[in-house]
């Protein structure tokens, strides 16, 4: 079945309709990362996106039921140059295609994924739209420039939990599975969910966390009469401006409690300390980020997913700027002068990506032992 990929600025892509056939819009990104497609599915900060996938053939270990970061897809529809129809790895339970249509996500393939990708680098990232239905390249673009931009949308309330929940699952093993700690858990951790994905959560039941996840709105004072050992700010779909909620729940909790941010998080708590944020030209998404850590000038290989960024100039009243982007020297971490705070751009929690940054669950521990004592 034919599909077609249309672009705002006019630019358009024939492919191939996979998973369900429909239509729909969202900004057009692409991911650079080589495996890892279950996560980024699954991955909730991907609601309102078109994802591109820049290696050209996808699909080839099929899907588990395990490798996921939240409980279904979350992004519009799924680019790629070629489906793998006959994926083989022993812990493949269906092909990337049936797992598509069985969960309602558009797919599109047979497309020239670098010329689109070029495309966007020069042009930026814009609206699309995927289409098996209207064949029509006029009558697409013109509805691609009709449909909402991801800028000043919350699209957190459309990924976040609708009641708190605790959460007790470790990090996967082999041979074993998801694991829980033989430890007792030393640090009682509220997770605020924007859109959270799992293995954050189970990096921070690894580092000794006892964690309750909450949902976007959740008010500080709720928070706090948890009393909680530190306070973790999730990654999240979408742009970080018009969350104005979490940015004043932030504000009341800085100084109360360690806080620890990711992605999202981090925005936003860039933003409630008067920062400014941004969009990217076309973003950072992928499993090979290099990030040059201030401290001791030594370079993280990182994973990323963000299409929005802080003003570095904006937060230096209020924070240093821990971590920058060698790509091109955008910020990717800063930490509070004064206060028990501190975030991240990128992805310490990888899934998919390399463990470079996974230190900083230690951190925030080692926060949350200082504030105990004192
Ligand atoms: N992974 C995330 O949390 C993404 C943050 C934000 N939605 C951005 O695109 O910049």
């Amino acid at each position: 079945m034919k599909a077609i990929l249309a672009l705002a600025d006019g630019r358009v892509f024939h492919g191939r309709a996979f998973g369900a056939g429909g239509e729909i819009t969202g900004e057009v990104v692409f991911n650079t990362s080589m495996t890892g497609y279950q996560e980024i599915l699954t991955d909730p900060s991907y609601c309102g996106e078109i994802v591109t996938m820049t290696y050209p053939q996808i699909g080839n270990y099929g899907i588990n039921v395990e490798d996921v970061e939240s409980a279904r897809p979350f992004l519009s529809a799924f680019v790629v140059k070629e489906v793998c129809e006959f994926p083989s790895n022993w812990r493949s339970k269906m092909s990337l295609d049936a797992y598509l249509r069985e969960n309602g996500v558009i797919g599109i393939q047979g497309i020239d994924t670098r010329a689109l990708v070029r495309h966007i680098r020069d042009k930026g990232a814009q609206t699309g739209i995927v289409s098996s239905i209207d064949l029509d390249p006029e009558s697409l673009v013109e509805k691609a420039r009709r449909a909402p931009s991801i800028v000043g949308r919350d699209l957190v309330r459309e990924v976040t939990c609708q009641t708190s929940y605790p959460w007790s699952e470790g990090p996967w093993q082999l041979g074993k599975g998801y694991t829980s700690p033989d430890q007792a858990p030393r640090y009682k951790v509220v997770a605020y969910d924007f859109g959270i994905k799992r293995n954050i959560l189970r990096k921070l039941v690894a580092s000794g966390c006892d964690v309750t996840v909450v949902p976007a709105e959740t008010p500080a004072e709720e928070v706090l009469a948890m009393n909680p050992d530190g306070v973790f700010l999730s990654n999240g779909p979408g742009d970080p401006a018009p969350i104005v909620y979490a940015q004043e729940n932030i504000r009341k909790l800085l100084g109360k409690t360690p806080i620890f941010g990711i992605c999202l998080g981090h925005q936003l708590l860039s933003l409630a300390l008067g920062g400014k944020t941004y969009k990217l030209k076309f973003g950072h998404r992928g499993g090979n980020q290099p990030v040059l850590r201030g401290e001791d000038q030594r370079v993280e290989i990182t994973s990323q997913n963000h299409g929005f960024a802080v003003d570095a100039a904006s937060i230096h009243d209020a924070a240093i700027q821990t971590h920058t982007n060698l790509n091109d020297n955008t910020v990717e971490g800063i930490e509070h002068k004064l206060l028990p705070a501190f975030s991240v751009q990128y992805h310490p929690e990888a899934s998919p990506g390399p463990h470079d940054a996974a230190y900083l669950f230690e951190k925030f521990t080692r926060m949350m032992d200082k504030a105990k004592k004192q």
